[in-house]
């Protein structure tokens, strides 16, 4: 067996850190089992991606490569390990092979995709978001230039008009001198819209690439891994709209201006010499001013975030959880809560407006005081006869322009900036969450999974917590019928979520048919492996998506076949809307057996190799219960594996092998009969002849 197009591909480029688009999964069908590095080479030029083959030697930084080797097929090589000999990954696993200038090693130059995972920071999400639109930028900085030279010309013009036409009285020339204004003001105004046009339409794109960037990864943020407030990470998320609308706003052509405060006190020197030291003293005084209130705000911007988060996470989890606190008159409670966040918030908010509202009026002082400086050593200078009236209005213009786009943008700039600033830190705490397929790790295709399973030397516990689950070794076999069972709190649901891939362990190794689960590819895994979580929740949509979530849709009368076998037909048959019936958020306007009937009919929708079931009947009652779990039984077939968790006695004559957790440790595993005859009580009985002796009484659920 060899290396599969895909896998290849797939394994060489999360080893470069290169998050592949989808859709390349397309080309399949193309197995490059034999040497054929002509179609390696059609294939990448097909996809737009570059390769290049190399015999000579490679060098250490060359690594990883790809390579075709006759006794490995495709391969990948990762290292030198001494001077003669490569690691290569190969199907067979890791070997050392002696290199050879008979071994072609090829690079594939993938087009510069999202980085996954890692090293990766907020910040270069979205300047390779901004940077990859240069077209953009540059006509930006046309415009810009543009603005700024008519700014120019409006001083210019000033100066012509007072000493020039007023003096001689030259009314021909001002009308053709103030039309040419005029037209050039019309052209500002115009490039100033299209500039704001064009970035408002680019923005809306990078808006959605960031965003589709950002809900992608933290859908793959692993379970086990994810921050315990659902609403302060979806705050934490938001924070991208302050990024963008900062990395969009125009008050951030300010920053495009700033080259052209230079080139006006270089104008202002030559109109008008000694005047030019005003702008030179007044412009560093406001940068400084900004840089020392960027400072302030800093610290205050930060807090009102991380509260202004918080804030939003009761606010989710008070709609989510209204029903407990209104059964449990915890109103008071929460809304107390929601007021100290809401008064903190307040607090930092106030801070960040008192520096905002200063900072503006030292700008707008520095402003004046360049004015009065300008007009009073200009008056000097024309004096001495060193300057013209005219040089003099225009230098006050030009000062205007120097300090002026700050003055007008500074104060906002530096807010959203001091928001946009924690939104990233924030967002960079997303990006450092690990994710379901780890980089370190080669995905592996896995398209027909058997349903064996094995632990090694598991150990897990959830993040600050100091007991959890300890497994030296577990094995399952492909068709088992195994159910779990245990105290509360034992470690039931976390030991399924390692099986089904969706926690990670801390050490040792869960292996779904001797391939670590967390390799497996993520399509192969969750199309072959179900799990059925302790509270099933449904996705705001209709009964038919909830049905075909994740499934290739279904034609409606397998969907009501298998509906039938659960029970869901009823509900069907008797709502106006059939399968359309909508369901809102969570699967709110249905029973919570009816959610758990649409959510096992999905299964048996979705014919898993691995079926994983958390206490799927607690909210069934018995006679829907022993019927819907036959037809999942009849419909998984005797191939599947299948483990469930349950605390109903009864439910385990349908398993032939029973597990018993205590405390996060398997204390019994064996056959049901034998682990049930272990778990009865024991009590002591004198029997007739007087002898004492130890029987078992019956099981209890
Ligand atoms: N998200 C979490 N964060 C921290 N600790 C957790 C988390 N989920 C569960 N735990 C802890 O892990 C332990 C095992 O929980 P688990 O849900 O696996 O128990 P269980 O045996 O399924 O319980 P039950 O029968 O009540 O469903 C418990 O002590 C629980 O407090």
């Amino acid at each position: 067996m060899t290396f599969r197009f895909v896998d290849l591909i797939a394994a060489y480029a999360q080893r470069n850190k290169v998050a592949l688009d989808p859709n390349w999964m397309g080309t399949e069908s193309i197995n490059l089992t034999v040497d054929d590095s002509a179609a390696l080479a059609s294939l990448c030029e097909e996809l737009g991606w570059k390769c290049a083959a190399n015999s000579a030697r490679p060098r250490a930084h060359h690594f990883p490569l790809l390579a075709f080797v006759s006794e490995y097929g495709w391969t990948i090589a990762e290292s030198w390990t001494n001077e003669a000999q490569i690691r290569l990954i190969t199907t067979k696993g890791v070997v050392e092979v002696d290199w050879t200038n008979s071994i072609t090693f090829w690079t594939v130059d993938f087009p510069k995709l999202a980085k996954i995972e890692g090293t990766e920071r907020a910040i270069n999400i979205f300047w390779s978001a901004i940077l990859k639109r240069k077209t953009i930028i540059v006509d930006a900085t046309i415009a810009t230039i543009v603005i700024n030279l008519i700014a120019l010309v409006t001083s210019i013009y000033s100066m012509q008009v007072y000493d020039r036409v007023i003096p001689r009285a030259g009314y021909s020339t001002l009308l053709v001198l103030t039309a040419g204004m005029v037209f050039a003001l019309i052209v500002d105004m115009v490039i100033r819209n299209t500039r704001a046009m064009m970035i408002d339409r680019e923005a809306g794109n990078i808006d959605s690439e960031i965003s589709e960037f950002f809900y992608a990864r933290m859908q793959s943020v692993r379970l086990d891994a994810r921050p315990a407030s659902v609403g302060t990470m979806a705050a934490q998320l938001r924070g991208t709209d302050q990024v963008r609308s900062l990395m969009s706003s125009a008050s951030l052509f300010v920053i495009a201006d700033l080259p052209f405060a230079f080139l006006f006190m270089v104008v202002m020197a030559w109109l008008g010499g000694i005047v030019a030291i005003v702008p030179l003293i007044a412009f560093p005084l406001a940068l400084g001013l900004a840089a020392m209130m960027a400072r302030f705000i800093r610290e205050d911007t930060a807090a009102a975030q991380v509260t202004g988060n918080r804030k939003n996470g009761q606010l989710v989890e008070a709609l989510d959880a209204a029903e407990t606190i209104k059964a449990n008159s915890g109103g008071w409670h929460m809304l107390a809560n929601w007021n100290r966040l809401n008064d903190e918030v307040h607090g930092h908010d106030i801070q960040v407006k008192r520096w905002s509202t200063l900072s503006g009026s030292g700008f707008s002082l520095i402003q004046q005081l360049s004015y009065v400086g300008v007009v009073c050593v200009g008056a000097f200078q024309v004096a001495s006869g060193n300057m013209t009236m005219g040089a003099v209005i225009a230098c006050s213009i030009l000062s205007g322009r120097v300090n002026g786009p700050l003055i007008a943008s500074l104060p906002t700039l530096i807010v959203q900036w001091g928001y946009a600033r924690s939104s990233l830190t924030a967002l960079d705490g997303i990006l450092t969450m690990p994710s379901d397929q780890p980089t370190d790790f080669t995905t592996v295709r896995q398209t027909e999974i058997r349903g064996s399973l094995k632990f090694e030397n598991v150990k897990f516990a959830h993040q600050g917590s100091r007991h959890g689950l300890n497994l030296p070794t577990l094995k399952i076999t492909p068709g088992e019928r195994i159910g779990i069972i245990g105290p509360v709190g034992s470690g039931k649901s976390t030991l399924l979520k390692l099986m089904a891939g969706l926690y990670a362990s801390n050490e040792g190794h869960v292996l779904l048919d001797g391939v670590d689960v967390r390799q497996i590819a993520e399509e192969d895994l969750r199309s072959q492996v179900c799990y059925f979580p302790q509270h099933y929740r449904l996705i705001t949509g209709s009964l038919r998506s909830n049905l075909n979530l994740g499934l290739a849709a279904q034609d409606d009368d397998i969907l009501l076949q298998a509906a039938s076998k659960t029970g869901l037909a009823e509900l069907v048959k008797n709502h106006p809307m059939g399968l359309d019936l909508p369901i809102s958020e969570g699967g709110n306007g249905l029973s919570g057996g009816q959610r758990v009937q649409v959510g096992l009919t999905r299964l048996i929708l979705a014919k898993p190799k691995l079926l994983l079931l958390d206490e799927p009947t607690a909210n069934l009652d018995q006679e829907s219960e022993a019927r819907i779990l036959s037809a999942i039984l009849e419909a998984i077939g005797p191939q599947c594996t299948l483990v469930f968790v349950t605390h109903k006695l009864p439910l385990v004559s349908l398993v032939n092998r029973l597990i018993v957790v205590t405390n996060g440790q398997i204390s019994l595993d064996g056959p049901t009969n034998a682990v049930l005859e272990r778990l009865r009580p024991k009590t002591e009985k004198t029997t007739n002849t007087g002898q004492r002796i130890i029987v078992r009484e019956q099981n209890h659920v």
